[in-house]
């Protein structure tokens, strides 16, 4: 028996005979039960470590996938994607939330990232600062082709995947009084260089993909609109979430 991942809470042994080879990652744990409960068959839970629950189950063509949380943040991420990999994933997509930057791109649309701008202090412990963060080629395309079939507004485009929520956002309606100088009008700035949206795993999940040689994508569900202003629009946040799993789901379908 090996040992259980000290993070993740189980371990290979824990997977069966045939171990899933795809992860479906969220930010909330919510939503990696959410994944699991409405869209897998015969589900196991597998931990509820720190908040990073975990569940295997099987998709209706009868493929083995596990659903996990990545925490907030590309810290969390880091340690999760590490342990997963360790225990034999090789594809993970990430299914998150985001806010848009771009005046096309509208609440409740979703967001499929074709690579990141990534100013993330983890990814410099894991890559060079000047490494490509690129999605894999091949799911990405499946994301998107999953997203046509669907039916679902999608945008395809680069993220900038950052720190933190507030101040790396450019958000100034938060406990902080003081937006660094070298925050103020980045989010402009990223606007004209045709960033789509703002988020905080991706860029750090593709770095790790392109060193650990596993493949990455990310499909996020738009929940807040900042050409307008900070708040998350909650009208729209059930259907941004649901459409990024339907596409992610029927994605991991097509791929296993
Ligand atoms: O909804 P998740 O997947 O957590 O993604 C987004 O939401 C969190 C911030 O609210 C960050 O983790 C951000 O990347
Ligand atoms: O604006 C947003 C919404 C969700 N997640 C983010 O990181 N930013």
């Amino acid at each position: 028996m090996g040992s259980t991942l000290y993070h993740i809470g189980f371990n290979r042994d824990d997977l069966g005979s045939n171990p899933p080879t795809l992860a479906l990652l969220s930010g909330d744990p919510q939503r990696a039960y959410q994944i699991a409960d409405q869209y897998l068959e015969n589900v196991q839970r597998l931990s509820e470590n720190r908040g990073l629950h975990s569940y295997w189950g099987v998709l209706p063509n009868g493929c083995p996938i596990l659903s996990a949380t990545s925490g907030m943040g590309a810290p969390s991420l880091s340690i999760v994607v590490n342990e997963l990999v360790q225990i034999g994933i090789k594809k993970i997509i990430r299914i998150g939330t985001c806010g848009s930057i771009q005046d096309h791109v509208k609440t409740g649309s979703i967001v499929i990232s074709q690579a990141a701008l990534c100013r993330q202090g983890a990814a410099n412990d894991i890559a060079p600062i000047e490494y490509p963060a690129s999605a894999d080629p091949f799911l990405t395309v499946a994301l998107v082709q999953a997203a046509k079939e669907l039916e679902l507004t999608h945008h395809l485009g680069i993220t900038a995947s950052v720190d933190t929520f507030y101040e790396g956002q450019e958000r100034t309606d938060s406990a902080n009084p003081t937006l660094l100088r070298s925050l103020q009008n980045i989010t402009e700035e990223y606007r004209a260089l045709n960033i789509l949206n703002y988020e905080m795993e991706a860029g750090t999940l593709f770095k790790m993909a392109g060193v650990y040689h596993f493949a990455a994508a990310c499909v996020c569900g738009v929940l807040a609109q900042r050409t307008r202003h900070e708040q998350i629009d909650l009208d729209h946040k059930d259907l941004a979430i649901d459409s990024a799993i339907r596409v992610a789901i029927l994605t991991a379908q097509n791929c296993e």
